[in-house]
């Protein structure tokens, strides 16, 4: 029988003497170092976030809360905090919705005629209980994941696909998509994980491999502009990927090259199964045209990084086209409702994707209203 690893410790709030801190595992550093990262403050954490140190939907959103309830401990201002967070990446609802559920808790508190420490507890109270149902959903969505795949891809072993980082990285628990294939491979199904590098800042050559390694999964690297004779070989069974924000309609947003997988996965008769919980749906947004996606630098093309060494203070970046040279780099793209084969939730599984079954999702999955 496989042998579990120990728990990976992505984010953790510590109060040393000194006043509290949010300690992050520093995902800039995978996989050559496994370095901490402590924000004391939220101006540090909005750094973490923008330089993908902490990333991946779920785990933005307990990032957010976490950073709410330390804005409260050290006496920020908490609506002022909440701005700055919320507005650290714009594609990830769920980073916006960490935010607002410990600022609301926050405030309900000072309302109730709480003292500051009162209300910062119940802030900090709001973190954990959302990294705790993150934990117990992820738990779900790996279950009922691994139903969809039984029922759809009776018998056999499994040669899924993945684009980016969706394990333990981005999650309070084994994470999203990537929880449904270590699910499968927990039960003797999993014959191989195919791991997409996902250029330019290699969340699955950097992170998936990582968390493949360490979990003893059969798993091999593709560069992405491999999956097309990936798929002419009839070597994949189903692409599963996580995402960043569901439009009403059923339009998935997730990192960036995740379209043309299901462009592919289409032509090719391969389920396409999206993996995310419910407060990745946003009613918000009707549809996927609606959804802002974040543009980021130009530099994350032109030049490769390589995560620093242990002891190294930064990356080792290396150019890799002429100076001057302008790129195109959005960081996510948007797949329409017609390619995804299924949702998979905590909640349940919603195929075909409809707008109906997304409301009633997110009423059950939702604590409060998201204006
Ligand atoms: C459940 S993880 C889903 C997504 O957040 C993940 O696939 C992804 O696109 C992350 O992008 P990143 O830019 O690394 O934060």
């Amino acid at each position: 029988m496989a042998v579990e690893p120990p728990a990976l410790q992505v984010l953790r709030w510590d109060e040393p003497p000194d006043g509290p801190v949010l300690v992050l595992l520093d995902q800039t550093r995978l996989p050559a170092a496994e370095t901490e990262l402590v924000c004391t403050d939220v101006p540090a954490l909005v750094r973490a976030i923008q330089t993908l140190a902490v990333r991946g939907a779920p785990l933005l959103g307990i990032a957010g809360a976490y950073g709410v309830a330390l804005a409260a401990a050290r006496g920020y201002d908490v609506d002022e905090a909440a701005e700055l967070l919320e507005g650290a990446r714009p594609t990830a609802v769920n980073l916006g919705y960490g935010v607002r559920l410990a600022a609301e808790a926050y405030r309900t508190a000072v309302e109730k005629g709480g003292t500051e420490g009162e209300a910062a507890a119940a802030a900090l109270a709001a973190a954990r209980e959302l990294h705790r149902t993150d934990a117990a959903g992820s738990a779900r969505m790996a279950r009922l994941g691994l139903g969809l795949l039984d029922e759809l891809l009776p018998g056999g072993s499994l040669r899924i696909l993945t684009h980016c980082n969706t394990g333990a990285l981005v999650s309070g628990g084994a994470g999203t998509a990537f929880a449904v294939a270590l699910a499968a491979h927990r039960a003797g199904r999993l014959r191989q994980l195919w791991v997409d590098e996902t250029r330019p800042l290699l969340q699955g050559s950097r992170l998936t491999a990582y968390e493949a390694a360490r979990n003893g999964m059969p798993y091999s690297l593709l560069a992405d502009n491999a999956a097309g004779s990936l798929f002419a070989a009839g070597e994949v069974d189903a692409v599963l990927i996580g995402a960043d924000r569901i439009a009403a309609d059923g339009s998935v947003a997730n990192k960036v090259g995740s379209y043309p997988l299901a462009v592919l996965a289409k032509y090719h008769h391969v389920p396409f199964v999206v993996v995310a919980p419910g407060t990745t749906v946003d009613l918000g947004s009707p549809d996927g045209a609606s959804i802002e996606v974040e543009q980021r630098p130009g530099r994350e093309v032109t030049e490769v990084t390589a995560p620093p060494l242990p002891g190294a203070a930064a990356a080792a970046r290396m150019s890799v086209a002429p100076p001057g040279t302008r790129a195109y780099n959005p960081a996510f793209d948007v797949t329409p409702p017609e390619l995804v084969t299924a949702i998979v939730t905590e909640e349940g599984v919603l195929s075909p994707v409809t707008g109906d079954g997304l409301v009633e999702l997110c009423a059950r999955s939702r604590q409060v209203t998201i204006s």
